[in-house]
């Protein structure tokens, strides 16, 4: 890879809107976890996180059996949500939408609502102002979960709407259960001024509920991978935002290899993209870094792509105006830098 695309790509300043909790840890955290778990629960030092293709996606996700298992308690959930927030930090993310499922552990007592109260604790304590980086939540709801505890996710949502949740999203294991089970808390989540992301096509066998899922509607939709012609012309005629995996989707075995990615055709069509993060390797540089090099983008290309995520945030106008001048402001001084560079070269 180039390293002078790759050090822009660290430099730009980025915006990450699928970043599953649990699913950020980067390995240095996971191997910590194992350590602060292994004398209860020795088992747990066999664990390993894949680092090449998996066969199939199910595998992915018995993964998260284990990961449950190292984070199952509040003073867990705590020093997660602090770390994974710096790693975004350190990686120039100027404005993170971090989501996560509500869990409960009767043993420590910790309940659906402490879990998600733990997080925003640890959230308040990154005041824009000081941190350089503004973090909002989203409450996941399991494909799996029953319609009570789902609706129990949008009332917690509901109730901590002021201190930082921004909506709900749909995820888990893409084969097993099925929104219309669901779909009146969604209905309530929308009616009552809650955003909502729903990880969409991910497999092909996922499409009979996608006419479904587009009444609700999203705000966004993740991966969008396999689409059939209507969820397609609904996408692209409604621009509504993706949010694209590529390395993410690449592993799990979704999508052949990146030259083969369907974001391709959604950036010929200049269709809002937002670039997310692999799963356990919270690097969002390096999917800019991939983005470049498997598509050939300039400098110019990957900053508007940066750039055009700002319109698809949760939060409101504020937020968006300041970014957006955070952004300029960035160009402007790099440009410069990139026109020295240019004009050292042609003099040499
Ligand atoms: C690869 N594509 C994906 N598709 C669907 N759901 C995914 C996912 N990657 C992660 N998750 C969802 O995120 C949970 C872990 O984070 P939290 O415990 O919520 O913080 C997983 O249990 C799964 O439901
Ligand atoms: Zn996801």
């Amino acid at each position: 890879m180039n390293g002078e695309i790759e050090k822009f790509s660290r430099e730009l300043p980025k915006i990450e809107l699928h970043a599953h909790l649990n699913g950020s840890l980067s390995p240095e955290t996971l191997q910590c976890l194992v350590e602060r778990k292994k004398e209860k629960n020795p088992h747990l030092t066999k664990f390993k996180i894949p680092n090449q293709k998996l066969e199939v996606i199910d595998d992915f996700f018995k993964l998260f059996k284990f990961i449950y298992q190292l984070t199952d308690d509040e003073e867990t959930v705590a020093y997660i949500t602090e770390t994974v927030i710096h790693d975004f930090h350190n990686d120039g993310i100027k404005y993170l939408e971090l989501r996560t499922t509500p869990r409960s552990n009767e043993e420590n007592g910790m309940t659906h609502e402490s879990y998600i109260r733990t997080v925003i604790s640890v959230i308040k304590k990154f005041p824009s102002s000081k941190h350089d980086i503004i973090v909002r939540l989203i409450i996941s709801i399991n494909r799996q979960s029953t319609l009570e505890d789902a609706i129990k996710n949008v009332d917690l949502a509901l109730k901590y709407k002021e201190t930082g949740v921004v909506g709900v999203d749909l995820c888990g294991d893409p084969t097993k259960g099925h929104f219309d089970n669901l779909k009146p808390a969604f209905i309530k989540a929308k009616d009552n001024g809650l955003k909502v992301t729903l990880h969409f096509g991910e497999v092909e066998s996922i499409i009979p509920e996608h006419a479904s899922m587009l009444t609700i509607p999203p705000d966004r939709v993740g991966h969008a991978t396999h689409l059939d012609a209507n969820s397609k012309r609904y996408i692209l005629f409604n621009r509504l935002p993706i949010e694209m995996c590529m390395t993410s989707n690449v592993m799990c075995n979704t999508v052949k290899d990146y030259q083969e990615h369907h974001i391709k055709d959604f950036l010929y069509a200049e269709h809002p993209c937002c670039l997310c993060v692999r799963v356990f390797f919270s690097n969002l540089s390096t999917e800019y870094s991939i983005a470049a090099s498997t598509f050939s983008l300039s400098h110019q290309q990957l900053f508007d792509l940066s750039y055009q995520c700002i319109d698809c945030i949760f939060d409101g106008d504020e937020v968006k105006i300041h970014l957006k001048k955070l952004w300029n402001d960035w160009w402007e001084l790099c440009k410069s830098t990139l026109n020295t560079l240019n004009t050292k070269e042609e003099i040499m």
